[in-house]
C-alpha cells in the first residue's frame, strides 16, 4: 500500500499543508525542528490512533488551537480510501472514511498500515515492559483491527477492578460478589489479548531472528520469550514459541486466568493491585542466554530495535500487502552494515518515507523524491512549510 496524499490542519508545527506522495522512496529533508517527524507522526496516528512520542493527544494539536485535522488518501492493491481524524481538545475525536463519519474512530484502524522506526525505539530494548507490550498490541491490532475494542474493554475493566481492590485494601473488606464479576470480565478480555500476543510472538520470532542475524552477524543470536503473569496455572507449553497456536487457545487461557485470579485473590486484596493479566506481562528479549536489557551494547540495542521493526514489516508484508515503511532520522545512527541492511529493505518496499536533516544521511543507493521542509515565522507563531519538492 502507499499514501497518495497527506493533509494536515493545525497538527503540531503544521498550520495547513497538503502533500502529494508517490510509491517508492520520499525523503523529508530539513534542519532540526522543522517539522519532518511531525509528518510521520501524523501518519502513524492514522495507523495506530496513538503517537510514538507522547501518551496524550494534547501536544499533537498546534499550540493555541482547539482542534487538529489529519487526513490521508491510501491506495491498497489498486483501491483508494480517504481517512481523516479530527483531534479535539477536551472533546471526543472524530473520524471519517471517504468523507462519511465513522461511528467510532477505531473503525479506521487497518486502513493505513505502517511500520515506523525511530530513535524512540531504543526503549523497546532498554525501556520498561510497557514499551514491549505496546509494541505487541499495536502490531496485533494492525493485523486484527477488532482487537482495538478488546484492548479498550480490557483497560476499562482493569481500571474498575483495580479501584475495587484499592478500596478493599484500604477498608480491609472486599465485596467478593462484585469482585467475582470483574474477574470474569478481566479473564474474558485478557485471555483474548494474551492468546493474540502468543500467536504474534510465535509468528514474529523467525523474522526477528533472521533480521538480527543479518544486521549483527558478529553478535550473539537473538531470541524472545513471552513472560506471563498467569504463573503456575499456565501450562508451560503455551510459552514455547515453537508451539502452533490453535483456535480455542483463548478459551483455555480464560479458564487458566480465572484459576490464577483465585490463587492470588488474598494477595491482591492485601496489596490492592491487580496482579494477573496482560498488563503485567513482558516480551523478554535475549542475546544468547542473556537478557538484552542491561546486557546489550548501544549498537546491539539499536540492532535489536531495528530488527523488531524489520520483523514487523516482513510479517505484515507476508499477510498480503506491503505496509508503509517510515524511517525517522535513523540512518545517521547506523553503522555501514546496518545502513545497508536497512537500505536493502527500503529499496524493495512499496513506499518508504524517510526523514533526514542532511541528504548525506540517506544511503546514496536509495533514489528518492525529496520534499524539503522549513519553518516560517507568522503572526500565529512559527509554522512548518514545504519549500520544494523534486
Ligand atoms: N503542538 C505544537 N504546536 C506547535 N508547534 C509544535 C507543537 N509540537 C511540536 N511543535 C514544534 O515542532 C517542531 C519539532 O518538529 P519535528 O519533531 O517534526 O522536527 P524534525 O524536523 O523532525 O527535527 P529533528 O531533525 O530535530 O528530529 C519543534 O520546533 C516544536 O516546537
Amino acid at each position: 500500500m502507499y499514501v497518495r496524499a497527506l493533509s494536515l490542519h493545525d497538527f503540531r508545527s503544521w498550520d495547513k499543508v497538503g502533500i502529494e506522495l508517490q510509491p517508492g522512496r520520499t525523503v523529508f529533508l530539513g534542519s532540526n525542528g522543522n517539522g519532518k517527524t511531525n509528518l510521520l507522526e501524523a501518519l502513524g496516528y492514522l495507523s495506530t490512533l496513538s503517537s510514538h512520542r507522547v501518551a496524550s493527544e494534547a501536544p499533537l494539536i498546534r499550540t493555541g488551537m482547539s482542534k487538529s485535522l489529519i487526513g490521508a488518501t491510501v491506495v491498497n492493491l489498486g483501491r483508494e480510501l480517504t481517512i481523516d481524524v479530527e483531534l479535539n481538545q477536551g472533546l471526543a475525536n472524530r473520524a471519517r472514511i471517504n468523507r462519511s463519519p465513522a461511528r467510532r474512530t477505531r473503525e479506521i484502524l487497518g486502513i493505513l498500515r505502517t511500520v515506523l522506526f525511530s530513535p524512540e525505539d531504543l526503549a523497546l530494548v532498554r525501556g520498561d515492559p510497557g514499551e514491549r507490550r505496546r509494541f505487541l498490541d499495536e502490531l496485533s491490532t494492525t493485523r486484527l483491527p477488532r482487537l482495538a475494542a478488546v484492548r479498550s474493554d480490557y483497560d476499562r475493566v482493569l481500571r474498575q477492578r483495580s479501584a475495587l481492590l484499592k478500596t478493599a485494601a484500604r477498608s480491609r473488606r472486599a465485596d467478593l460478589g462484585t469482585l467475582d464479576v470483574w474477574d470474569g470480565h478481566l479473564a474474558a478480555h485478557g485471555s483474548i489479548l494474551v492468546a493474540e500476543r502468543l500467536k504474534l510472538v510465535h509468528e514474529l520470532a523467525p523474522y526477528l531472528i533472521e533480521a538480527y542475524r543479518s544486521i549483527a552477524p558478529e553478535s550473539r543470536p537473538s531470541s524472545v520469550r513471552y513472560k506471563s503473569s498467569l504463573g503456575d496455572s499456565l501450562p508451560p507449553e503455551f510459552l514455547d514459541i515453537a508451539r502452533e497456536p490453535v483456535r480455542d487457545d483463548a478459551e483455555v487461557l480464560e479458564a487458566v486466568f480465572l484459576q490464577e485470579l483465585a490463587t492470588v485473590r488474598s494477595k491482591e486484596i492485601e496489596r490492592g493491585v491487580c496482579l494477573v493479566g496482560p498488563h503485567r506481562d513482558d516480551l523478554e528479549l535475549y542475546l544468547g542466554s542473556e537478557p538484552a536489557k542491561g546486557f546489550a551494547s548501544h549498537g546491539e540495542s539499536w540492532s535489536y530495535a531495528l530488527s523488531l521493526r524489520l520483523a514487523s514489516y516482513e510479517l505484515l508484508r507476508a499477510d498480503g500487502s506491503d505496509p508503509v515503511l517510515m524511517l525517522d532520522d535513523v540512518f545517521a545512527e547506523l553503522d555501514r552494515r546496518r545502513r545497508s541492511a536497512l537500505a536493502s529493505v527500503a529499496a524493495d518496499a512499496e513506499q518508504v518515507l524517510i526523514t533526514a536533516a542532511v541528504g548525506d544521511d540517506v544511503p546514496a543507493e536509495l533514489e528518492a523524491d525529496i520534499v524539503e521542509v522549513s519553518t516560517e515565522q507568522t503572526d500565529l507563531g512559527r509554522v512548518s512549510r514545504v519549500v520544494s519538492t523534486s
